[in-house]
C-alpha cells in the first residue's frame, strides 16, 4: 500500500515534470530524424544516379548490340545469297562440306549451313551428316516452298534435327534454273552465337543479352552469357520493353532471382530482329550499397549517441524529478515553504565508495535560509559536499551522526555548534530524515532560546542571593562527580557547612542584615577555596562544599581549618561587626558514602554534632556520629514532650540592694524537672530550644508561672518583689511578648511593675522598629525592661538612650574580672556612670565574693545578683527568704 502510494505520488511528479523529462528525448528525436532524411536523402540522390546511369549504360550497349547483331545476320544473308547462287551454277550439285575448306562459312560450330533439297531433304551441309534428315515439315521449308521469294526469313528457335540443339534458322528460298523452287539454304545459329557479344567488364557478371524478332518471338536470351530460356511470360514483357520509349527497371525477366534489371531495346537495322541488353540493378548499385553501408553505419553511430545522450539526459530528468519530489516530499513533510521560512532545509544526497559504504554527502537542494545558516550563497551552497565544510576529524564525527541517521531513517537533536563549523549560530536544532537519496535536513536556529533555556537553567540551579549553585544543580551534580572519582583513584570530600550566629543576625538584625550575612559568607568561603572547588549554596544558612580531587585516606583538614579560620574575623554586615562561626561535618567519598545522598546526610550528621558540642569547628563523619545524632532527636521529642506535660520549673535568684543587701528583685530561671534525668539545667535545653523555634512556647511557659507564682505569694500574704523574666529574641519575633505578658498579668492580677523583661543586648539590637514598639507597648504597661549580658554585644549610647530601657545588667564576665588595678574595674566603673547618667539601675550580675561585693559598693552599683547572695534556687526556698525580709 505504502509503496504503490510512492509509486503514485513519483508517477504524479513525473507527469508534471512531463516536459522536462521529454525535452532532450525529442531533441534527440529531432536530431536523428534529420540525420537519417539526409542519410537516406543523399543515399536515395546516389542510388538514383547510379540508376540513371545504369540505364544509360543499358540503353547504349543495347545499341551496340543492335550494331553487332545487323552485322552477324548480314553476313549470314549474304552467306545465304551466295549458296543460292552456287546451288543455280551447280544445277542443284552444290556441295557445301567443300566450300567449307574455301573459307566461305564461319569457323564456327555455332554457325552451320545446310541445304534442303525440292523434298525436303537434307542434302549437303558445312558438317556432315550421317544420317537422313528430312525438314520438308518445318515452317521455313514450307513458307519457302509456298513464297516465290527471295527473302531470308529468321526462324524462331527450335531442336535442331542434325545435332539435337537449340538453334534459330536463317532461310532463303533456292530455285531451280526455271525459277521453280528447287530447296532452301538453311543458316542454323546455335542460342550461344547471340551471346558471344556478351562482355562481363561492361554487362557485368549478370548482365542480361535477348533478341527479339519483330513478330514477337524470342530468338535468343542469356544471362551473364549464358544462355537461359525465359519463360512465354517474359517474352511478352520483352515486347512490352520494346515498344516503350526508353530503357526501364523490370524485375520478372529472371525468374530465380529477385533483382531487377535495367532494360534497354535496339531494333536492328536492316532485319526484323531487336537486341535487347539488361544490366543488373543489384551490380548496378553496388558502389550505392557500400556507401550506403558506410552512411548507415554513421548513421546508426549518430543514433547511437543520440540515443544515450537522450538517455543519460532523461535518466539526469528523472533524477532531477526524482531530487524535486523527494525535495518537495520532504519539505512538506516540514511544512517547509521553498524559500522566507525559519527553517534551512537541505537536501543531502549520499556519496558512496567502493564498498558501497557512506563516505559523504553532497547538497542538491537548499533553500535560502539554509544558505543564510551556511553563510554563502545558494548557488555555492548546491553541489557542495559535507566533507568541503569541515576539518577532517570534525567531518568524521559528523558523518557518525548523518549515517545514524541514515541507519535509523530519522534524527533529530538540538547542536551546539561549534567554533570551527562554518555554520553562522550558536545553536541548531536538527531534523534527518531518510530519503531515497540521502538525508533531509532541517535546521532551525534556536541560539536565542537556547540562551534563555540556559539562563533559565542557570537560575534554577544558583541561588539568587549568593549566585552560588544550589542544592538541585548539587544534586544533579554531585552523582556525576562521584561517578569520575569512583573512575578514577581519588576521592571527594563533602563538607557541609552551617553558619553559627546567623539566626541571630537574622532574627535581631533583620532578613536584609541576614541576606548581606549570606552573601558575606559565601564571598569568604570562596576565598579560601580553590576555583575548582565548588561552593554550593544548600538552603538557609547552609552551604556545602565539594572538594574534588583529594587523596583517598587522608581527611581534608587543612581545607576545614581554612574555612573555620576565614570565619573567626567578624563580617562587616551593614557597618556593622557580626561574628560569625561555621560548623563543618565532612564525609569523604567512597569512605563515609557511596552515593551522594549518603554522603550529604552524613556531612550533615557530623556537622550537626558541630552545632551541638559547641559549634565553630568541624568534625569528620564517623559511624558513631548517628548516635548523637539520634539523641539529639531523642532530646527534641523529649523537649516537646516536657513543654507538653509542663515539666520546666521555674528556680528564683534574689537581687538584693548593693548597700543594704536589701531583696530587691529576683530572677527566674528556668529548670527541666527531668522525671528521670532529674534537674536538667537551661544550658543543656537552652540551645536546643533555640535552635528547634520551641522557646517561644518555653518563654510563654516562664512568663505564665512567674505570674502564678507572684499571684500565688500574693495570696500568701507575701510582700512580692518584681520576678524578672528571660525573653528569647525569636519571642519578639514572632510578636507574642506582648500579647502573652498582658494575658499573664490579666489571668492573675499581677500587677505590671512587678514584672522585669530581660533582653540580651545582641537581641535589642535585631530589628529596631519592631522590637522598639513592643518595648514600648511594654514600656506603657509598666513592665520594666531590663538589658541582660550588657557589655557583650555593641549596643551604643544612641541605642540606650533611644530604647529607654529600666535596669541595665553587667555580665557576669566583667564581674569576674573585678580586682584592684584590673581593666575590668574601669570598664565596669564605666558602665556604670553610664547607666546612671541615664536614669537605669545597675545590677552587677555574677557577684561570688565580697571584693566584688565591696568594689561594686565603691562603684556605686545599685544592686548585685550572684552566688555570693544566693545561687537560683526552687520557689519554696525564695518564698523563705521573701518571709524574712
Ligand atoms: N530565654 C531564657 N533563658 C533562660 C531562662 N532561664 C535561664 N535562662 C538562660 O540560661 C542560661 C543559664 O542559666 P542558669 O544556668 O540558670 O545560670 C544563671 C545563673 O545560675 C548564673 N549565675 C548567677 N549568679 C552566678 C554567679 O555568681 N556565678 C556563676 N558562675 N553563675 C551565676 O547565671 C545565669 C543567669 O544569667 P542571666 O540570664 O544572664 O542573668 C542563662 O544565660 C540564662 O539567661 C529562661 O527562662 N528563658
Amino acid at each position: 500500500m505504502k509503496r504503490r502510494h510512492r509509486l503514485s505520488a513519483i508517477l504524479s511528479s513525473i507527469r508534471s515534470n512531463f516536459s522536462h523529462l521529454l525535452l532532450w528525448p525529442l531533441v534527440c528525436l529531432v536530431f536523428g530524424v534529420a540525420l537519417w532524411g539526409t542519410t537516406f536523402a543523399k543515399l536515395q540522390s546516389e542510388k538514383s544516379e547510379l540508376q540513371q546511369q545504369g540505364f544509360k549504360d543499358a540503353a547504349s550497349l543495347a545499341n551496340g548490340y543492335a550494331r553487332q547483331l545487323n552485322r552477324n545476320v548480314q553476313q549470314i544473308d549474304q552467306m545465304t545469297l551466295q549458296v543460292q547462287y552456287d546451288w543455280l551454277l551447280s544445277k542443284g550439285q552444290l556441295r557445301l562440306e567443300n566450300l567449307v575448306k574455301t573459307g566461305l562459312f564461319p569457323s564456327t560450330t555455332l554457325l552451320r549451313v545446310n541445304i534442303a533439297n525440292r523434298r525436303g531433304r537434307l542434302v549437303t551441309a558445312t558438317i556432315p551428316i550421317t544420317k537422313t534428315v528430312m525438314v520438308n515439315d518445318r515452317e521455313y521449308f514450307l513458307f519457302h516452298k509456298q513464297n516465290n521469294s527471295n527473302v531470308l526469313r529468321v526462324g524462331t528457335p527450335v531442336v535442331g534435327r542434325v545435332l539435337g540443339t537449340n538453334i534459330v534458322q536463317f532461310s532463303r528460298r533456292l530455285n531451280a534454273p526455271d525459277g521453280s523452287f528447287d530447296g532452301v539454304v538453311i543458316v542454323s545459329a546455335e542460342i550461344p552465337y547471340f551471346l558471344s557479344f556478351y562482355e562481363s567488364a561492361s554487362l557485368g557478371k549478370r548482365g542480361l543479352l535477348a533478341v527479339v524478332g519483330d513478330d514477337g518471338h524470342l530468338r535468343a536470351s542469356g544471362i551473364g552469357g549464358s544462355v537461359r530460356d525465359f519463360k512465354p511470360a517474359t517474352r511478352h514483357v520483352l515486347q512490352q520493353l520494346l515498344a516503350a520509349p526508353g530503357p526501364v527497371k523490370e524485375s520478372s525477366l529472371d525468374a530465380d532471382k529477385t533483382s531487377p534489371f535495367l532494360v534497354a531495346g535496339s531494333h536492328l537495322k536492316s532485319y526484323p530482329l531487336a537486341a535487347v541488353v539488361g544490366l543488373s540493378e543489384d551490380e548496378i548499385l553496388e558502389p550505392y550499397r557500400k556507401s550506403s553501408n558506410t552512411y548507415k553505419n554513421f548513421a546508426i553511430a549518430g543514433t547511437a549517441v543520440l540515443f544515450l545522450f537522450a538517455l543519460v539526459s532523461t535518466l539526469q530528468s528523472l533524477r532531477f524529478i526524482r531530487i524535486r519530489h523527494e525535495s518537495e516530499k520532504a519539505r512538506a513533510m516540514y511544512g517547509i515553504t521553498l524559500e522566507g521560512g525559519s527553517e534551512g532545509f537541505l537536501m543531502w544526497r549520499a556519496v558512496y565508495d567502493g564498498k558501497k559504504q557512506i563516505a559523504d554527502f553532497v547538497i542538491v537542494d537548499a533553500n535560502e535560509r539554509a544558505a543564510g545558516i551556511y553563510g554563502v550563497g545558494k548557488e555555492k551552497l548546491v553541489g557542495k559536499r559535507l566533507s568541503s565544510f569541515y576539518e577532517p576529524t570534525y567531518f568524521e564525527k559528523l558523518m557518525k551522526t548523518y549515517r545514524q541517521a541514515m541507519e535509523d531513517g530519522y534524527y533529530e537533536d538540538d547542536y551546539p555548534v561549534p567554533p570551527e563549523s562554518p555554520l553562522k549560530m550558536v545553536w541548531l536544532h536538527r531534523k534527518m530524515t531518510r530519503t531515497s537519496l540521502g538525508l533531509a535536513l532541517v535546521l532551525k536556529d534556536i541560539s536565542e532560546a537556547k540562551a534563555y533555556e540556559q539562563q533559565l537553567l542557570h537560575r534554577a540551579n544558583h541561588d539568587a542571593l549568593t549566585s552560588l549553585p544550589n542544592r538541585q544543580w548539587l544534586e544533579e551534580a554531585l552523582p556525576a562527580t562521584l561517578q569520575r572519582a569512583a573512575a578514577s583513584e581519588f576521592g571527594v570530600a563533602v563538607l557541609f557547612i552551617d553558619l553559627d550566629g546567623f539566626k541571630r543576625v537574622n532574627d535581631t538584625l533583620g532578613h536584609s542584615a541576614g541576606d548581606a550575612l549570606l552573601r558575606a559568607a559565601a564571598h569568604r568561603l570562596q576565598s579560601v577555596l580553590r576555583p575548582t572547588d565548588c561552593v554550593v549554596r544548600f538552603g538557609g544558612d547552609e552551604f556545602v562544599v565539594v572538594l574534588e580531587p583529594v587523596l583517598r585516606n587522608t581527611k581534608p583538614t587543612r581545607v576545614a581549618d581554612r574555612i573555620v579560620e576565614a570565619f573567626n574575623p567578624p563580617l562587616e554586615i551593614h557597618a556593622e561587626r557580626q561574628s560569625v562561626g561555621v560548623s563543618i561535618g565532612i564525609a569523604v567519598f567512597p569512605d563515609d558514602g557511596g552515593d551522594s545522598e549518603t554522603l550529604l546526610r552524613n556531612a550533615d550528621a557530623a556537622m550537626y554534632v558541630v552545632k551541638s558540642e559547641g559549634k565553630n569547628g568541624y568534625r569528620f563523619y564517623q559511624p558513631q556520629l548517628g548516635e548523637d545524632i539520634k539523641k539529639r532527636i531523642s532530646s527534641e521529642n523529649a523537649l516537646t514532650e516536657a513543654l507538653e506535660k509542663k515539666q520546666f520549673i521555674l528556680f528564683y535568684q534574689p537581687q538584693v540592694n548593693t548597700a543594704t543587701r536589701e531583696l530587691c528583685g529576683m530572677e527566674a530561671l528556668v529548670r527541666w524537672q527531668h522525671p528521670d534525668k532529674g534537674l536538667i539545667p537551661p544550658s543543656e535545653f537552652i540551645p536546643l530550644a533555640e535552635a528547634t523555634g520551641r522557646i517561644v512556647a518555653l518563654g510563654t511557659q516562664v512568663i505564665e508561672q512567674a505570674c502564678e507564682q507572684l499571684a500565688l505569694w500574693r495570696k500568701q500574704g507575701i510582700r512580692l518583689v518584681p520576678i524578672s523574666v528571660n525573653v528569647s529574641a525569636q519571642q519578639f519575633n514572632q510578636n507574642v511578648v506582648v500579647h502573652t505578658i498582658a494575658a499573664c498579668l490579666e489571668r492573675y492580677d499581677v500587677a505590671p511593675e512587678l514584672l522585669e523583661i530581660e533582653i540580651t543586648e545582641s537581641s535589642m539590637l535585631a530589628k529596631h522598629a519592631e522590637i522598639e514598639s513592643q518595648l514600648a507597648e511594654l514600656r506603657k504597661m509598666r513592665v520594666k525592661l531590663a538589658i541582660d549580658d550588657f557589655g557583650t554585644g555593641y549596643s551604643s549610647l544612641s541605642q540606650l538612650l533611644r530604647l529607654q530601657m529600666d535596669v541595665l545588667k553587667i555580665d557576669q564576665s566583667f564581674i569576674a574580672q573585678l580586682g584592684n588595678g584590673s581593666p575590668g574595674l574601669v570598664f565596669v566603673k564605666s558602665i556604670i556612670s553610664l547607666a546612671h547618667s541615664l536614669n537605669m539601675t545597675v545590677i552587677a550580675e555574677g557577684v561570688e565574693n565580697d571584693e566584688q561585693l565591696r568594689l561594686l559598693q565603691d562603684l556605686s552599683c545599685d544592686q548585685i545578683q550572684g552566688y555570693l547572695i544566693s545561687r537560683p534556687v526552687p520557689a519554696q526556698e525564695i518564698t523563705a527568704m521573701l518571709q524574712k525580709h
